[in-house]
């Protein structure tokens, strides 16, 4: 028996679409796409998972004939622990309740594929069922389940029941089990945001508590910052576990450290995997605001709503699902430092109401009319060329004076090859920590490091290492163990090339970006040629436009957006003014191996 269950009539919850013709004119196709588009939106606003459940079933139910539709929510050991199903009135919940689709749900969670059942009352799956109605002659009752995966990991079923009848044909029920999987996809991917947000949420007040214990405790600063870190002496680089001592990463950390003692905003800007969170970080352990919070907010990874939710907090009831007041991260971080990083991914809407707390410093949570006044030192970060954003009209001037007061520029890691042997000793050594490991690296495996363009920079040095130490057979790590050199490396697949035509695959504007040496002048094509193996014909055939929704993308459109983005999904997705289903479709039609940090 799960230990949740809830129900509720089709008319009640009021999502259903109004008005909405499933005439003639309208194909399964179209009903089905719409369907998508109205049942995204209803996840896109933040709310308890119960409550959106119900009002997705509900909208499913406008788009589909079908009797009832349960989701059922499952633990981690794949039992059922919650169940939310519509289409029952509150009087019949009591019996409905003994008559779960357990067999079904069982079959579509281990195998993990949708099941289809024409006939109900002949089938095994359903032993005890019956029909509780009067149901039309010749008319049966047929079921469709699919899974909810969290990636991999069935972590739900959606499954509806239909009437049969002479009209339904066969083709038309696999329409309906993709436009199901279709749906439960998007359920998964919100169950999935929310975990993070839950999650990311309770690590921040963790850490809150344990910095105001500390405090009352009078102990030694230590956690002031989200994920460790950072100085206990304030000024002492040493312990920003910043590593490096080129010359380029010196200056940055020097300026770092000037404009830390002022209350200005400070713009990190530089190319994804340079490090600007750690800077954001010691920004924040060099200032006079070093006791109080640190607190961070990635804007390009949440939608619209979440994000404005989450930075300004929310009253009680203001929208679906918002069961209790809840503080934002602006209060959170009061008398401290906030972190937005991706600023320049923000919608022009959002950006209204941040120009608004910063010109102001006051704000209403959603739903609130209760106006906050709060004392927050702002450091932003952005891979993105905001001055081109503002030119085209994508950015707000006002804010970007806002926000820019102070701009720290993070050298990409190719702009300080003498950090690299450094680097790659201190992230064997974080490795062998964790795994009670001994490694070292040899001169060979040294000079591939120091020879790599490595476009993802430090993260992708870090992932390198890791990767190259997890499959290493030996203790000593030696040219042969890397990816590279077994034509494995993504990055050598994406970013080398041939000497005769160095950059057949990277379209202009990537490679200004990430060939122009700092100063400008000559990008430096030629020493970089020398290392690259060619790329795959495969993959420059494949680079034709796929139509995805009257939206067309070309594979290297897309790894452009990707890798631009820190393969963050999301991120990428509103570059190219994609949905997030939309993105992971062209992932899959380019046969792309998503990378992961
Ligand atoms: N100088 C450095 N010393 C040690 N570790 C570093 C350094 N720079 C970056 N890193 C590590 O590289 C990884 C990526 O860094 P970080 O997340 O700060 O990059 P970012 O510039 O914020 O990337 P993005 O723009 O994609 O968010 C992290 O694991 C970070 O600890």
């Amino acid at each position: 028996m799960p230990a949740h269950a809830s129900t509720i009539e089709p008319s009640a919850a009021g999502h259903a679409v109004s008005g909405y013709n499933r005439g003639p004119s309208h194909t399964r196709s179209d009903i089905a796409l719409r369907g998508v588009y109205e049942i995204s939106k209803v996840l896109a606003v933040p709310g308890r998972l119960e409550v959106t459940l119900n009002n997705v079933l509900t909208l499913l139910s406008s788009f589909l004939d079908m009797r009832h539709g349960l989701v059922t929510m499952l633990d981690e050991g794949g039992t059922p622990m919650s169940v939310i199903g519509i289409g029952w009135s509150e009087e019949r919940a009591h019996a409905w309740m003994g008559r779960q689709p357990a067999r079904a749900v069982a079959q579509i969670t281990s195998t993990g594929m949708p099941v289809v059942v024409h006939n109900m009352e002949r089938s095994a799956l359903f032993p005890d069922w019956s029909f509780d109605g009067p149901l039309p002659r010749d008319a049966r009752v047929s079921f469709i389940g699919v899974p909810i995966k969290d990636q991999m990991r069935v972590v739900g079923t959606l499954t509806i029941e239909q009437i049969w009848d002479e009209t339904t044909t066969y083709h038309a029920a696999d329409e309906d089990v993709r436009f199901l999987t279709m749906v439960a996809n998007l359920i998964g991917q919100t169950m999935r945001l929310l975990t993070l947000v839950q999650r990311d949420r309770e690590r921040l007040m963790d850490q809150q508590r344990l910095l105001e214990k500390g405090l009352a405790d009078g102990a030694p600063r230590r956690e002031g910052s989200a994920q460790g870190g950072p100085s206990e002496r304030k000024g002492d680089v040493g312990k920003t576990g910043i590593v490096g001592t080129s010359p380029a990463l010196r200056q940055a950390l020097q300026q770092i450290q000037r404009v830390a003692r002022s209350h200005s905003a400070v713009l990190l800007r530089g190319e994804s995997g340079t490090g600007k969170e750690l800077f954001a970080r010691a920004t924040h352990d060099f200032s006079p605001r070093a006791k109080k919070p640190f607190i961070k907010l990635n804007c390009a990874a949440l939608p619209e709503s979440v994000l404005e939710s989450e930075l300004f907090g929310h009253e009680k009831g203001a929208f679906t699902g918002a069961v209790a007041q809840r503080e934002g991260r602006f209060e959170l971080a009061d008398g401290g430092t906030l972190f937005l990083d991706e600023i320049g991914d923000t919608s022009q809407a959002f950006q209204v109401k941040l120009l608004r707390v910063l010109q102001e410093g006051e704000f209403e949570r959603v739903g609130g009319s209760q106006t906050i006044k709060v004392d927050v030192r702002l450091v932003c970060a952005t891979n993105r060329n905001l001055e081109e954003a503002v030119a085209k009209g994508e950015f707000r001037a006002d804010l970007y004076y806002r926000i820019n007061v102070v701009s720290v520029r993070l050298p990409a890691l190719r702009d300080r090859r003498e950090d690299i042997p450094q680097l790659a000793r201190e992230f064997l050594r974080r490795f062998d920590r964790e795994h009670h490991t001994e490694h070292e690296l040899s001169p060979s495996a040294l000079g591939v490091l120091e020879n790599c363009y490595f476009p993802g920079n430090v993260r992708e040095l870090e992932n390198c290492i890791r990767r190259t130490a997890t499959l290493s057979l030996d203790d000593r790590i030696d040219a042969a163990d890397f990816a590279c050199r077994n034509d494995e490396c993504l990055s050598a697949t994406l970013w080398k090339t041939a000497v005769s035509d160095p950059f057949p695959i990277i379209q202009p504007r990537v490679r200004d970006r990430l060939f122009a040496p700092p100063g400008g002048g000559e990008t430096p094509r030629e020493a970089f040629a020398e290392n690259v193996p060619a790329v795959p014909l495969r993959e420059r055939e494949a680079d034709r436009d796929i139509p995805i929704d009257n939206v067309k993308v070309s594979r290297t459109e897309l790894l452009d957006a990707l890798e631009g983005s820190g393969w963050v999904q999301a991120k990428a997705a509103r570059r190219l003014g994609l949905s997030a289903r939309q993105i992971g479709y062209a992932i899959r039609k380019y046969d792309i191996e998503v990378r992961k940090f």
